[in-house]
């Protein structure tokens, strides 16, 4: 099965001018627990090129906030316009007519679609898993091959979502079969695929994609790669940190700078097991502190963690008074603060996020923990984005210091270098040499030097793909220019 999987996976890469056979890093093997498992072949270093892949097919993700953007380019759409033939899918007018939309809107229409001219928020987040129907035979039986869960309780609902919309899609049928298990296997190996959109950079959308190279690297909360994408999303996966001959590459299917929780949780109900790495392990997360609530006896100023991270129903316990609590009242609690900070991040605009994370969000939660850190994310990505804001010396200090706060837990997590480091790198040269700037100071060469170093590594991690900082050559060129 393995060398039938690997021949057809291979041949597809040669096809899409994705590999030569020379100097290949990687093997494909099966091991015990894992299933497949993608391992190097022989030693990769920080940074090195493990593979590039491209989706077999890719498409709308639920998860987009309810932006409507075209089926075709994926631009986001000022006025709702729907095909003209009238498939009911989003299409911008560049995209109307187009090949590339017609064959997937004849499938739709041979359906017997009800309510044609009603846009269907359903049928839109049921597009990817519809388009694996239009795969040629080979792709099909590439993506057939793939790990699938078929038993979650998930898997199923865009499906069953979309067969009132049509007369002649019934749910017994031999298509119906085939959309579930298309949906399960994209519930099982899919990839985020981010997209910046051009003029509104905060409108970004994500799609899913079958990256199915990619979705050989099994899971670990500390991953040994990362990966990137061009603009034909052509993904760049690179190695993290050295990777030795025969060890496995591993990517994280859930965020890196979640805590062992909300990690577990994602990939027991999302991936269908229960990680059991180092980190999951440690209940201090390798000393990032990163799931740490303050404890709740107002007399000690310690923290609280699980007593035991592998076990959900495990009461937490301060480091410094032994003070315990509940896990029910540590779930209450947490999805609280998860709750008013995702209200905020939504509703607010950004510079009031950084007044209520410097103000009030320190009594409340340490500043290692997850929470904290998603803030400061948003503050460091999105307050310069805030057409109404002028940004002041005060912000780009923030800035800075949260860059470095992050990349401290990222270091005490051992992830190596990665895409978020990338950024980081990047937005603290910016934020220093605003600072320069608004301060009226000439920089002196050491830190131009430094500068120089963050650039050329944030280069190194992002260079040619969509999410290169559009400043990063010309930064470069200055910062090298001056030395
Ligand atoms: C995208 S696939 C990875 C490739 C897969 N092993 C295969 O045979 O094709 C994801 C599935 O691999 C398995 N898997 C990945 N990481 C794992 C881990 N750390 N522990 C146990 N199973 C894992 C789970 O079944 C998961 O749903």
């Amino acid at each position: 099965m393995c060398d039938e999987f690997k021949s057809a996976l291979v041949k597809y890469l040669i096809d899409a001018k994705l590999y030569t056979g020379d100097d290949c890093v990687w093997d494909i093997v099966e091991k015990e627990i894992y299933g497949r498992c993608l391992i190097a072949k022989r030693d990769i270093q920080a940074n090195e090129v493990i593979f590039y892949d491209k989706p077999l097919f890719c498409g709308p993700r639920v998860n987009n906030y309810n932006k409507i953007f075209c089926v075709v380019c994926y631009k986001i759409l000022p006025k709702l316009t729907l095909c003209n033939a009238k498939c009911k899918f989003p299409l911008c007018d560049d995209c109307q007519d187009t090949e590339k939309h017609r064959v997937e809107c004849e499938l739709i229409r041979s359906w017997k679609i009800r309510n044609e001219n009603k846009y269907s928020k359903h049928l839109f987040r049921a597009l990817t898993v519809i388009r694996g129907l239009l795969l040629s035979n080979e792709d099909s039986k590439l993506m057939n091959m793939m790990a699938c869960h078929e038993n979650s309780d998930i898997q199923n609902i865009e499906v069953e979502k979309i067969l009132d919309e049509f007369e002649a899609l019934t749910a017994d049928s031999e298509e119906v079969s085939r959309l579930k298990r298309i949906s399960s296997i994209l519930n099982t190996n899919a990839f985020e695929l981010g997209l910046p959109h051009d003029s509104q950079p905060e409108h970004g959308i994500s799609l899913r994609g079958l990256f199915v190279l990619g979705a050989c690297m099994n899971h670990n909360c500390i991953p040994n790669m990362y990966y990137t994408y061009n603009d034909k999303k052509i993904m760049t996966a690179k190695a993290s940190k050295l990777i030795r001959k025969g060890e496995q590459i591993f990517n994280t299917y859930s965020k890196a700078l979640w805590g062992t929780q909300q990690r577990r949780v994602h990939l027991g109900y999302s991936k269908n097991f229960l990680c059991k790495c180092d980190r999951c392990l440690d209940r201090t997360e390798m000393g990032s502190y990163i799931s740490a609530i303050k404890c709740i006896n107002p007399e000690c100023i310690g923290v609280m963690l699980p007593i035991n991270s592998l076990v959900i129903t495990s009461p937490w316990k301060c480091e410094k008074c032994n003070m315990k609590l509940n896990h029910i009242r540590v779930s209450k609690l947490t999805d609280l603060v998860a709750r008013q900070i995702l209200k905020r991040i939504e509703t607010e605009p950004t510079y009031v996020i950084n007044q209520y994370l410097k103000e009030k969000v320190s009594t409340f939660l340490p500043s290692t923990n997850q929470f904290s850190i998603e803030l400061k994310l948003q503050v460091i990505l999105k307050l310069k984005q805030d057409p109404n804001y002028v940004m002041n010396m005060e912000d780009y200090k923030d800035i800075e210091k949260y860059c470095y706060d992050v990349l401290e837990i990222i270091d005490r997590l051992s992830l190596g270098e990665n895409f978020l480091k990338g950024i980081l790198y990047h937005e603290i040269v910016v934020a220093k040499t605003k600072l320069a700037e608004l301060q009226g100071l000439t920089l002196d060469d050491e830190t131009r030097n430094y500068m120089a170093e963050l650039l050329e590594k944030s280069f190194n991690i992002l260079a040619n793909s969509i999410s290169e900082p559009k400043d990063l050559r010309q930064l470069m060129l200055f910062y090298k220019k001056a030395n």
